[in-house]
């Protein structure tokens, strides 16, 4: 709420804001105060003054009976605003009402309704609102109920769209399956999810309203006299339009004017509700990491050097990955583990550079293949990281798009980045399916996604890392949303992926037990640092950093007494803003002592490709065996 009102302020703030915010302010403040302050002269006849132009006494003329325009003007501007709010108001109700009435009446009553929607949306507006005109007879209310059922269709069309959109979310099928009545439903799930676009819609829709009305009194069947509104005035003035000019501009220029207002309060409001603009950057972005002027290492697919990725928050930057290093090479197979919110898919993300703004990335050096991607241009990279580099999601469902064919959406690269003709890259994608074990690969390349299961989703999303020539696969979670037996075999495709391509492997997991089965070599992450980094194989002989035993301490194994509970870690990791002076893991670690508390250890290397953070690293296996060994 805080958040949304901090937006909201910094809207109000912008040139488009503040121009609604002034302009609704003064047709508000005219729309009550006009009629009270200028009715009497705006109503006065003065027959020695009947059709002038403008002068000192009559800002815009007088009309056939000698009445002050300009005040005219300035009165109407309750009528009019009052019958495009109106009508607004009947047709969001009406529109919701009919938009909502699928989901509550039987579903053939709630066809037919559809249906009608649908017939009424083909409808131009004021075609309709003329229709409803006829129906309601010539006059104010007449205008309104015209007006107000000419818009409820597009209302309603609105509604069921964003109804559909929210009927099918979890939180609806979790309510049906509780037994909860449709209108309850309707009234506690979905009109509070979708109030907020509604209200957005409306907003613009007075603007339209205040055209119509304009439309209606000027073609003579909206306001009749003695009632007069801004569309009625321009009526009025056009028929004089060589003599007196002004006549007809006034009345104009206030249709133009209100209808601006409420189109930018409407904008506006949409950049509030749907947060279009940046969060305001409070603070100061953290100090980049200086560009690393030593050697790259030529060897390494994937050079990263003091990596950070920042989001600007309410409270200031926030810096969830603070430093990251590290380098993957060819072949290589390289775990990244930790718990949830350690920094793993960020780092990931930045990686493949798809951190979108306003989260800021910046390295000391971020090399794929010899190519800085911090400072080599999109266009350039759109190409190499499309060829080179393949991303395999956690979730299979929402990895592919549910409208396209599989085939043509792994076709669609190679077409890209290849020039292949269509054919040629349907056939090449029939052949990658193939090669990821899809079965009737050729008659699969025709179906969509929700005809595959997740396990082969996973497979056809691997397959498309293989249309180019990946050089590195970043797998993010990629088996955690299948069963074991599936997760078994996408590992174990990723493992030949990698033996039969040279392609190196990045797999990022909560599962230490994962990637000590598939990689080489594990990157521990402990709130957004690396803690240590060392062999698969010394794993459990070797590992120092408190954190990284405790992860191997909880996972179960055969020895593990089944009568207990199983092993957790107390405590939980800091949030990327409130991160403590010293070590991040020290509130939750048995050696840690005033120095963990005030300074934060450095990743250093302990010898045998092995790194580690920490003020007092654990004694391990290996280093017994060494001092026993040196002791005899
Ligand atoms: N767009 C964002 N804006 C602000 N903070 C973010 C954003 N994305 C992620 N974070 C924060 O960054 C931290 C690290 O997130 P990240 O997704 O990298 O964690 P993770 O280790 O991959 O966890 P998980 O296993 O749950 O995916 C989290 O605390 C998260 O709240």
């Amino acid at each position: 709420m805080a958040r949304r009102r901090a937006t909201a302020m910094a809207m109000v703030r912008t040139p488009l804001g503040a121009s609604a915010v002034v302009l609704l302010t003064a047709m508000i403040a005219l729309a009550v105060f006009a009629p009270v302050l200028w009715g009497e002269p705006a109503a006065a006849i003065d027959t020695d003054a009947i059709q002038q132009g403008p002068s000192a006494d009559h800002l815009l003329g007088t009309d056939a009976l000698g009445r002050d325009i300009f005040y005219r003007v300035l009165v109407a501007s309750r009528l009019s605003l009052g019958l495009a709010l109106g009508a607004t108001l009947l047709g969001v109700v009406v529109g919701t009402l009919l938009g909502t009435a699928p989901s509550v009446l039987p579903r053939r009553a709630g066809r037919l309704v559809t249906a009608g929607v649908n017939i009424a949306v083909a409808f131009p507006g004021l075609l309709l609102a003329l229709f409803f005109a006829v129906i309601f007879g010539v006059g104010t209310t007449g205008a309104m109920l015209a007006i107000g059922l000419a818009t409820a269709p597009s209302f309603a069309r609105l509604t069921q769209t964003l109804s559909a959109s929210v009927a099918g979310l979890d939180y609806v099928a979790a309510a049906r399956i509780a037994g909860v009545s449709r209108i309850r439903i309707l009234l506690r799930h979905i009109l509070p999810n979708i109030a907020e676009p509604l209200v957005v819609n409306a907003t613009i829709g007075a603007g339209a309203s205040l055209l119509a009305f304009a439309g209606l009194s000027f073609l003579g069947i909206g306001v009749q006299a003695p009632s007069y509104d801004w569309g009625r005035l321009l009526g009025e003035g056009l028929n004089r339009i060589y003599t007196n000019p002004a006549a007809a501009l006034g009345p104009g220029l206030a249709v133009v004017v209100a209808g601006l207002a409420f189109n930018l309060f409407g904008e506006t409001l949409a950049a509030v509700v749907g947060q279009r603009k940046p969060e305001p950057r409070v603070g100061v972005l953290p100090e980049p990491a200086p560009i690393a002027d030593g050697p790259a290492d030529s060897d390494a697919v994937l050079q990263v050097e003091d990596l950070r990725v920042s989001f600007p928050s309410a409270a200031g930057w926030t810096t969830p990955v603070r430093g990251v290093s590290f380098s993957v090479h060819a072949g290589e197979a390289v775990g990244v583990v930790g718990e949830s919110g350690s920094g793993k898919s960020l780092t990931a993300l930045a990686v493949s550079r798809l951190i979108e703004s306003p989260g800021v990335v910046t390295a000391a050096r971020l090399d794929f293949i010899g190519v800085p991607l911090l400072s080599t241009p999109e266009r350039e990279l759109r190409t190499l990281l499309g060829t080179s580099l393949a991303m395999v999601f956690q979730d299979p469902t929402t990895s592919f798009n549910p409208t396209r064919r599989i085939g043509r959406q792994l076709a669609e690269a190679a077409e890209e980045h290849q020039g292949l003709s269509r054919g040629k890259a349907l056939a090449l994608a029939v052949r990658k399916l193939q090669a990821v074990r899809v079965p009737a690969a050729e008659r699969r390349a025709r179906q969509y996604p929700h005809e595959f299961s997740g396990g082969m989703r996973q497979r056809a999303m691997i397959g498309m890392g293989l249309m180019g020539t990946p050089k590195l696969v970043i797998a993010d979670e990629p088996t955690t949303a299948l069963d074991v037996t599936v997760q078994r075999q996408v590992l174990r495709l990723l493992a030949q992926v990698r033996s039969d391509t040279q392609a190196a492997i990045m797999l990022i997991s909560h599962d230490i037990t994962i990637v000590s089965q598939t990689c080489d070599r594990v990157l521990v992450m402990y709130a957004g640092r690396i803690v240590e980094d060392l062999p698969v194989d010394r794993l459990h002989t070797a590992a120092r950093h408190p954190y990284t035993r405790a992860l191997l301490d909880v996972v179960p194994d055969l020895d593990t007494d089944r009568h207990q509970p199983l092993g957790v870690i107390p405590g939980r990791p800091p949030e990327p803003g409130h991160l403590p002076a010293g070590c991040a893991f020290a509130a939750r670690c048995a050696f840690a002592s005033e120095q963990c508390r005030g300074e934060d250890p450095l990743l250093l290397d302990v010898g045998g490709s092995h790194r580690v953070a920490c003020w007092h690293p654990v004694v391990t296996v290996e280093d017994r065996a060494l001092t026993a060994g040196g002791a005899r």
